[in-house]
C-alpha cells in the first residue's frame, strides 16, 4: 500500500489528512450517475431462479464505486463478474494475485491521465471537465507520482471492503428480518417507486429514507466492519476502569504499550443498547434513548482519525453523526499498535481517546461466533 494516509502516523498522517479531507467534502452533493450504473450491473449479475452467494458482487461494487469516485472511471468488474461458487480456490487465489497487479497498473494509468491533463498533455472530454474528481484535484496540491499513487491505493483499501462487509450484512440480516424488510420496501416505495418504474435515488431521497438510515445503522452495530482495532500509548497515562479484581480500578498504560478494543463487543454492550443489545432491531435507534451514545457506538471511529469516507458510503445520512468532538477528552493514544511504530520511531500522532467508552465491566468475553479466544473490549495490553 506504500505510504498514504492509512500507513502513516504523526506529521505524515497530519499532511495525507489536510491532503485528502477536502476532496471528500467536494463529493457531498453529487449524485452519482455512474455508480447506479454499477448498481445496475450488480442487479444484472443475480440470477432470478437460484441462490447466489452477494459478498463477491459487492466486493466488485464497491471496488468500482471508489475507483470510480477518485479517477472519475470505474474499473467495470461487475461486467466480467462470474457468478460465485463457481470458481475454484486455485482460480479465486490467481485472480488475487492478478487482482493486485490490474489494480496497481490502473492506479498508475489514471494518475498519469491524471497529471497530463493538469500538465495540459491531453484534452478533457466535456463531461469530465464538468464532474468533480478525487486525483484531478490531489494534482493541484502534488505532481509526485508516488504520493498520488499510494493515496489513492489507500483510498481504494479503506473503502473498498468496509463499504462491502457493510452490504453484505444488510443482505445477511434482512432475509431473516422480515418484518424489516417489509418496512424498508414500503419506505422505498413511498419515495421512489418499486420493480422497472422506480425512479433512481438522488441524495436527497436518500437522506428522507429515514427507516434505511436506522438499518444501516443497525447493522454497523451488529457487524462493525472494522470489528477491533488499536491504539498506542504516545504518553504515560491511565485508563479510568478495567483493572484490579472487579474492574474497576484504572490500569496504567506507559508509552510506547499498545491498547486493543473490540468494537464488536462495544457495540453490544447491554449496558448501553439494553437486554436485546444482541437483537438485530433497528427501532432502537428511534427516540432519544441512545442520542448520546458517544463513543458507545463506533463504526467509523472517532477523534481526528474518524473515516474520511463516511459521507460518500452512507450519503451522510443524518443521524451517523458519530462521537462529538467535544466529547473526545485526553489524547493519549497514536494510531498505530505496530512494533515498529513504537517508541524510538515515528509514532508520534495523537489520537484523542474519549474514555467513557471503556465499560466497568470491561472483562466480558467477545461475543463474536468465531472467536476461540476469551477476549475483552480492552483486550490485551502488551509492552511495546
Ligand atoms: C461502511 C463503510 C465504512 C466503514 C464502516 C468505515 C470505517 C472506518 C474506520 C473504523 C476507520 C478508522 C480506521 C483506524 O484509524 O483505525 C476508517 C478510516 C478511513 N476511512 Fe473508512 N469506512 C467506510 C467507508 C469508507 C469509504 C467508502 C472510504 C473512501 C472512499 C473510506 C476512507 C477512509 C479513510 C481515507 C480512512 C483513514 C482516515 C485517517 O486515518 O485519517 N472509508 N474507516
Amino acid at each position: 500500500m506504500g505510504s498514504g494516509i492509512f500507513t502513516q502516523d504523526g506529521a505524515a498522517w497530519k499532511h495525507s489528512r489536510d491532503l485528502l479531507r477536502p476532496q471528500f467534502a467536494s463529493n457531498r452533493y453529487q449524485n452519482f450517475e455512474e455508480i447506479k450504473n454499477c448498481v445496475k450491473s450488480l442487479i444484472g449479475q443475480i440470477p432470478k431462479d437460484d441462490a447466489i452467494d452477494l459478498q463477491p458482487l459487492f466486493f466488485r461494487l464497491t471496488f468500482d464505486s471508489t475507483t470510480f469516485l477518485l479517477f472519475g472511471e470505474t474499473t467495470s468488474s461487475l461486467q466480467s463478474a462470474e457468478i460465485a461458487g463457481q470458481e475454484s480456490e486455485f482460480v479465486d487465489a490467481f485472480n488475487l494475485g492478478q487482482g493486485y497487479l490490474t489494480t496497481h497498473s490502473f492506479v498508475d494509468a489514471a494518475v498519469q491521465r491524471a497529471l497530463d491533463a493538469a500538465d495540459g498533455k491531453k484534452e478533457q472530454a466535456a463531461g469530465e471537465k464538468q464532474r468533480y474528481v478525487f486525483i484531478d484535484a490531489l494534482v493541484q496540491q502534488t505532481r509526485e507520482k508516488k504520493v498520488l499513487r499510494d493515496q489513492c491505493l489507500n483510498v481504494l483499501l479503506a473503502g473498498r471492503d468496509t463499504t462491502a462487509c457493510c452490504l453484505t450484512w444488510t443482505m445477511q440480516v434482512n432475509t431473516v428480518a422480515t418484518d424489516v424488510l417489509s418496512t424498508l420496501r414500503s419506505e422505498i416505495q413511498s419515495i421512489i417507486g418499486l420493480g422497472p418504474n422506480a425512479a433512481r435515488p438522488t441524495r436527497e431521497d436518500l437522506k428522507r429514507m429515514t427507516y434505511l438510515n436506522i438499518v444501516i445503522k443497525e447493522v454497523l452495530r451488529l457487524y462493525p466492519s472494522v470489528p477491533v482495532n488499536s491504539r498506542a500509548a504516545v504518553r504515560r497515562t491511565t485508563l479510568p476502569v478495567g483493572g484490579g479484581p472487579d474492574g474497576q480500578s484504572s490500569v496504567l498504560v506507559r508509552k510506547g504499550e499498545a491498547v486493543g478494543y473490540c468494537v464488536y463487543a462495544m457495540h453490544r454492550r447491554k449496558d448501553i443498547y439494553g437486554p436485546d443489545a444482541y437483537k438485530f432491531r433497528p427501532e432502537r435507534w428511534e427516540g432519544d434513548a441512545l442520542r448520546d451514545v458517544g463513543y458507545g457506538y463506533l463504526p467509523f471511529n472517532g477523534g481526528p482519525r474518524v473515516c474520511l469516507g463516511q459521507d460518500f458510503a452512507i450519503s451522510n445520512f443524518p443521524t451517523f453523526q458519530g462521537p462529538a468532538s467535544s466529547a473526545v477528552r485526553k489524547s493519549s493514544f497514536s494510531r498505530c499498535c505496530h512494533n515498529d511504530h513504537l517508541p524510538g520511531s515515528t509514532c508520534t500522532d495523537t489520537l484523542k481517546l474519549a474514555k467513557p467508552f471503556i465499560s466497568a465491566s470491561a472483562l466480558q468475553t467477545c461475543p463474536h461466533p468465531r472467536s476461540s479466544r476469551r477476549h475483552d473490549e480492552l483486550f490485551f495490553l502488551e509492552r511495546g
